[in-house]
């Protein structure tokens, strides 16, 4: 296609866009980019033009990603098109896929970075880190021990007797699980306390009073149950549990005289007392925690012991697994499909070694290699149960500091001297600054997670502004999507002027000129605000945020860092801060392991070695009907992320805000679009295969027609564009061009481009589509009744689209029915946001605000409208709910209406369906069972209500 003709059927108001973002699917075999149809479409051959069931050229293959940045949107005529290497010159701003080379030493440095970052935490220098990391990973006694002196407190000093440190106290822990596995950590660590923590006295007493030999190799085929990590499998068994229970529970009077215990306890007592209460000891020493929870070699659970020669406590836990796991848990063995997973659970009971050998053994698709499989999955069990005992205790200790916190009062008063004094936090946010405090006293990093519109931008700013009054002047860094810079640079001017801001954004020229001067420390500031697109996309950019030191690296919209194995997420990972603090409406998105990629995020030090074991127990897509196994590991999560992230939401700490009333409105296709959407659906039907790109594709399809049937080209027959492309040659710009390749550009367009076209074109006049066709969709049809209902009562509209070309035909609509609108989507330039935002913000009579989801959907302020239209809904329902959050936020005092359209019976009833069921599994997340054990944010939420009155 001529790049003269393409420009002029997207149409004159749409520029190239700048910083473009190109995004890379290199699970591919060929690696494929999300173009902006503005840049490559005409280069995109024939040959490699995709084909779908309408023919040549038919099929859009469309980007549905939900993790790319608010400003890719799903544009008219957006493609996935092979990449030609070496046929293109990278533009401005663009994110270039790259080469594997490239990839790799990203990915080494990033690794570097993030064990940096471990050693960094501990407080350490560069060159010993560097050295350290070359060195053995672990250290030896003596110089940990000498390091943890180093770090003691007074109170540590005047502690009577040594007491272990903490990695000496799991280190005995884990010896003596090994040898008595039945046992649960926490029984064994209060035998080791009662035992003033004198490892051979535990022992000893342990064996005493262990009736079941299992370190002996005694009795190893008279399996009985094992407590194992879900409670799945005790409730599966509850009798055989509670039986082992019954046998391996060891209460501490059974081990000591009374006398004695009383004694121990009194001590215990004393040495609680006098624990130093700074946690980051604790954390601080993580690295060498996490190598604990790895399965040291020659361990029962190491991988290279063969099975076979098993040691009885492997063999037991082995059978325990075998025969107790739900078929879930099982398929999580390599090599174990669910079909094996259904065959084993047939073969039960496995009461015996013997018997299991011969289950597997037996044919039947099992085989012993499953063995090492279990062995896997026992590991990575060790590994999570580890880290949840170090996440509570981390838990432990912010609640209760964070309490001092409250009792002190501190939160009620002291709002920092240095924030604007006209403007007052709110007693929640006053909690959510000494939170962020509580994690950088020790050195923790943090989600604020509060509910869209609670405040997060103003509660990072007032923590900032608090450092900076204590002395702390930066540089930070904050990174946010392209539509909120110019709001947070307002705000951080609003609140704390003294902060001295420096936007990092502009041309490339801009750009290179501020490098110069942030290099050279020509520049003057505490803080940068720079966008997601520019921290990610071109390599002089990331050098910048690589080379800077920074004290605290802030990411808005945090949960854009859902994919730990995303490119954006390893340049982010890159950056070189000594803290992170992630900002987030929507900390869960689609599952678990994209919570378990924020945490690990912000806590490397921590998660650095769990992470595999993570992934694999948090990956498994949750199914349709919750089963326990999903529970138990929604519970895991809630454990592991506890202690840094704080949620609250709207209902519990703003009262006084107005309701958000939802409302779903099934709207019948009109006749010609429903018709049109079954011949769409049963020419797809049997011809979609399996694959997942092509099952995208097909869906997207369905989608657009659901939505408006000119998002599909039926009305421009080939006849009529071969009419068209040889009218067009009577046009100044046309008369030398192939009048062929003319039609070959149009065959690609949509109706609607085709029309937009002809309108560009006097010669094409005529082959308008006419305003009937342009208005006739079942949701145009509800819209004309329902704008003029609300702008009756005085209402006003944000009315939000995933699909560009979908706003310009709701352009055409507005302007027919003659409601005044702006718009504001991906190709609006950075700059120009804030002044519409300002300008819908002001002008009264505007009555409807036209945003796409992705660039209008995070971050921005648009209190001033009430109601709010979903045109079509997100896959993912957080970015519809991003939207809404639009109006329902401080300062709105109006009821707000959230008002989705659905076409009735098509896909997006189960888009629809699906999104809800997202959406419950976060409130599993967040909401606390009953009988949970305190957790610091029911300690939070009490705290805000009883004592500031909330
Ligand atoms: N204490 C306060 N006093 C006055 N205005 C406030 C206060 N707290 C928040 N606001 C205003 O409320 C609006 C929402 O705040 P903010 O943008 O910080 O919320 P957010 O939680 O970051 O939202 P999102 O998740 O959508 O980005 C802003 O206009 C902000 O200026």
């Amino acid at each position: 296609m001529s790049a003269l003709l393409f420009k002029a059927a997207v149409g004159k108001r749409r520029a190239p866009i700048e910083g473009a973002l190109w995004l890379s699917f290199s699970h591919h075999d060929t690696p494929y980019l999300c173009v902006n149809s503005d840049v490559t479409i005409p280069e995109t051959p024939e040959s490699k033009r995709p084909v779908g069931p309408g023919g040549p050229g038919a099929m859009h293959y469309v980007s549905m990603d939900a993790s790319s940045d608010s400003d890719v949107e799903i544009t008219g005529s957006s493609m996935i098109t092979p990449v030609r290497s070496g046929k293109r010159v990278p533009q401005s701003g663009e994110l270039i896929v790259l080469s594997d080379e490239e990839e790799e030493e990203e990915v080494e440095w990033v690794k570097t970075e993030s064990v940096m970052e471990r050693h960094f935490t501990a407080g350490q220098g560069t060159c010993t880190r560097r050295k350290e990391e070359r060195g053995p990973r672990r250290e030896n006694a003596d110089s940990r021990k000498s390091r943890k002196r180093k770090s003691l407190t007074t109170d540590d000093l005047e502690r009577e007797g040594p007491e272990p440190s903490w990695r000496e106290q799991e280190d005995m822990v884990r010896r003596l699980h090994q040898k008595f596995p039945h046992l649960q950590k926490e029984e064994l660590r209060d035998v080791l306390l009662e035992h003033d923590w004198l490892f051979e006295d535990t022992l000893e007493t342990l064996r005493m009073f262990s009736d079941r030999g299992v370190e002996f190799g005694e009795n190893v085929d008279r399996i009985g149950p094992l407590p194992v990590l879900t409670q799945q499998s005790s409730e599966a068994c509850p009798s055989a549990y509670q039986q082992s229970r019954l046998h391996t529970s060891l209460p501490p009077g059974l081990l000591k005289s009374p006398e004695e215990t009383k004694v121990s306890r009194k001590k215990r007592r004393r040495r609680k007392k006098k624990k130093p209460v700074v946690i980051h000891q604790s954390i601080t020493s993580s690295e060498d925690e996490a190598s604990d929870f790895e399965t040291p070699p020659g361990s029962p659970l190491d991988a290279g012991s063969d099975c076979e020669e098993a040691t009885g406590s492997v063999k037991i836990q082995i059978i325990d697994f075998f025969q107790r796991a739900s078929v879930d848990e099982l398929t999580l063995m390599s090599g174990c499909s669910l079909k094996k997973a259904q065959k084993i659970v047939s073969l039960r009971p496995f009461k015996t070694w013997p018997d299991l050998g011969e289950a597997l053994r037996g044919g039947k698709g099992l085989s012993a290699d499953l063995l090492s499989g279990c062995r896997a999955v026992l590991r990575e069990r060790e590994a999570l149960r580890g880290l949840m005992v170090k996440c509570e205790h981390v838990s432990r200790e912010m609640t209760r500091q964070m309490r001092q916190v409250v009792e002190r009062g501190r939160v009620s008063v002291d709002q920092p001297r240095v924030l604007n004094s006209a403007l007052r936090l709110k007693p929640y946010q006053m909690i959510g600054l000494s939170w962020l405090s509580l994690l950088h006293e020790n050195k923790l990093g943090g989600i604020l997670a509060d509910e869209m519109g609670l405040g997060k931008t103003i509660q990072a700013i007032s923590f900032l502004a608090s450092l900076y009054q204590q002395g702390n002047t930066g540089p930070h860094l904050i990174i946010v999507p392209s539509s909120t810079l110019e709001n947070w640079v307002r705000e951080l001017r609003a609140w704390c002027p003294s902060l001295r801001v420096l936007q990092y954004c502009g041309s490339a020229e801009e750009r290179q000129c501020l490098r110069r001067e942030i290099l050279d420390k020509a520049a003057d500031y505490n803080v940068i605000v720079s966008t997601y697109n520019l921290a990610v996309g071109n390599g002089s950019d990331r050098g910048l945020f690589r080379k800077l030191r920074l004290e605290y690296a802030v990411f808005d919209e945090g949960h854009m860092l859902k994919n730990m194995n995303s490119l954006r997420y390893r340049h982010l990972m890159a950056i070189n801060a000594k803290n992170r603090l992630l900002l987030t409406g929507t900390p869960l998105q689609n599952n678990l392991l994209e919570l378990m990629s924020l945490l690990n995020f912000i806590m490397p030090s921590m998660f650095f070695n769990s992470t595999s074991q993570i992934a694999k127990m948090f990956s498994m897509k949750p199914s349709e009907e919750q089963s326990t196994f999903e529970t138990d590991r929604i519970a895991h999560a809630k454990l592991i992320m506890k202690p840094f992230i704080l949620r609250r939401v709207k209902s519990e700490v703003l009262t006084q805000l107005p309701d958000k009333v939802e409302q779903v409105e099934f709207c019948a296709m009109s006749q010609k679009q429903e018709q049109l959407y079954n011949n769409l659906l049963s020419r797809f039907k049997g011809s979609a295969g399996g694959e997942k790109r092509e099952l995208i594709n097909v869906m997207m399809h369905l989608r657009k027609m659901a939505n408006h049937p000119l998002l599909h080209r039926q009305y421009y027959s080939s006849e009529r564009l071969a009419a068209m492309s040889r009218r067009l040659l009577q046009e100044s710009s046309h008369h030398n061009a192939d009048p062929a390749a003319i039609q070959d550009d149009m065959e690609v367009l949509s109706d609607f481009e085709l029309h937009q076209l002809c309108a560009q074109y006097p010669v094409l006049q005529e082959y308008q589509l006419s305003t009937d066709l342009l208005l006739d969709s079942g949701k145009l049809h509800l819209l004309t009744q329902l704008l003029p209902a609300l702008k009756e009562k005085g209402d006003r509209v944000v009315l939000f689209s995933q699909f560009t070309m979908m706003l310009d035909i709701l352009e055409v609509f507005l302007t027919h029915r003659e409601h005044r609108y702006i718009r504001l989507d991906g190709s609006t330039p950075v700059r120009d946001r804030i002044v519409l935002i300002d300008q819908f913000n002001s002008e009264r009579d505007l009555f409807v605000f036209l945003l796409s989801t992705k660039a209008g959907g995070l971050g921005i302020n648009l209190t001033s409208a009430n109601v709010v239209i979903l045109h079509d809904i997100d896959c993912n329902p957080y970015n519809d709910k991003q939207a809404e959050d639009r109006c329902h936020r401080v300062g709105q005092t109006k009821t707000v209406k959230v008002i989705r359209l659905i076409s009735k019976d098509t896909i997006e009833d189960r888009i629809l369906h699906i999104g809800q069921r997202k959406l419950r599994l976060e409130q599993d997340m967040t909401a606390t069972q009953e009988g949970d054990e305190e957790t610091i944010l029911d300690d939070m939420a009490s705290q805000l209500k009883t004592s500031l009155g909330l």
